[in-house]
């Protein structure tokens, strides 16, 4: 049987076990994921949860310190960053930022430009475009290079709703039309999440995973829900109700700490704080995983 950790022909990346760990303290911990061709993988999670830091791991960016990452032979990658270090002073027209990094042809960027609709601001300054046009070009700009696995980190920053949609749109008519695999950050799932096929949430490790709907679906999504799980997919806000503590270890709702992400009280052992969600504001540090919340694979 294929699981998420072997890998087979379509496999371009699987993490098992990954840790990254910097200044005495675990970014992320525990992360098993795979992304094969034609997948669409969405990383959620609150800020600090260390959605950035698996992604980055799972290109090589980063390295990670304990655990496995494997790659696709020749595996070519498409990345946009959270952040670009671009200096605004200087003109810059969406064509020049097309091969800033990247060699290509006026042929390839003229192509890429028309693949996610922006073809006539291809002479336009960078800083006057709008926020779901630079969003457009940034995207454009990771296809150059026909990648077999495009990752996007918050690809939807400084875009309204209706360009959200129409750019997670675009994101799933790419993966259709060039069979690449998609890792997507981003801090909640929204409507347009329901092309996602797995859904992978963290907060320093796993919380729980799955495909939108599975998760919809799950009684454990609707104890962790609780009411809101009728609003189904429509806004996928994940709420948690623990919060990690500076010092690593767990504030819980009611007001208890514990050292790990289970409450530390009798019981049946599966009033799990995800439960009823759960609260995580603190940086990330190492939780063990804890996937009954939406143990859904
Ligand atoms: N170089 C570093 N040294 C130490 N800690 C770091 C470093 N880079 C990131 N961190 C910490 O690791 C944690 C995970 O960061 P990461 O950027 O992966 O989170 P994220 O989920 O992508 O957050 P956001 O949603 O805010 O972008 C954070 O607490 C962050 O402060």
């Amino acid at each position: 049987m294929t699981t998420r950790s072997s890998f087979d022909d379509s496999t371009l990346v699987a993490m098992r076990g990954v840790g990254v760990r910097r200044s005495g303290g675990w970014m992320v911990r525990g992360v098993d994921l795979a992304l094969r061709r034609g997948e669409i993988v969405t990383l959620i999670g609150p800020n600090g949860s260390g959605k950035s830091t698996t992604a980055k791991t799972a290109i090589g960016i980063l390295k990670p310190d304990e655990g496995t990452v494997r790659r696709a032979n020749r595996l070519t990658v498409g990345y946009v960053p959270q952040k670009l270090s671009i200096d605004w002073t200087l003109p810059l027209s969406v064509e020049r930022l097309m091969t800033l990094t990247v060699r290509a042809s006026r042929a390839a960027v003229a192509e890429a430009l028309h693949r996610v609709g922006i073809a006539h601001l291809a002479k336009a300054e960078v800083h006057r475009l709008s926020g779901g046009e630079f969003q457009r070009a940034l995207l454009a700009r990771a296809m150059i290079r026909k990648p077999d696995l495009l990752v996007l980190d918050e690809p939807v920053q400084g875009v309204d709703f209706t360009g959200e949609i129409a750019l997670y749109d675009l994101i799933s008519d790419i993966r259709d039309a060039e069979g690449c695999a998609v890792l997507l950050i981003s801090h909640d799932l929204h409507v347009v999440m329901a092309k996602t096929d797995t859904v992978i949430c963290l907060n320093g490790h796993v919380c729980c995973e799955g495909s939108p709907q599975s998760v919809a679906n799950s009684p454990a999504y609707q104890r962790m829900f609780g009411p809101r799980a009728s609003e189904t997919l429509a806004i996928y806000s994940h709420h948690h109700d623990h919060t990690h503590l500076p010092d690593g270890r767990v504030r819980f709702a009611d007001g208890t700490i514990g050292d790990e992400c289970s409450l530390p009280k009798g019981g049946d052992g599966h009033d799990h704080a995800h439960d009823q969600g759960h609260d995580h504001d603190g940086p990330a540090s190492h939780r063990p995983k804890d996937r009954e919340a939406a143990d859904v694979r």
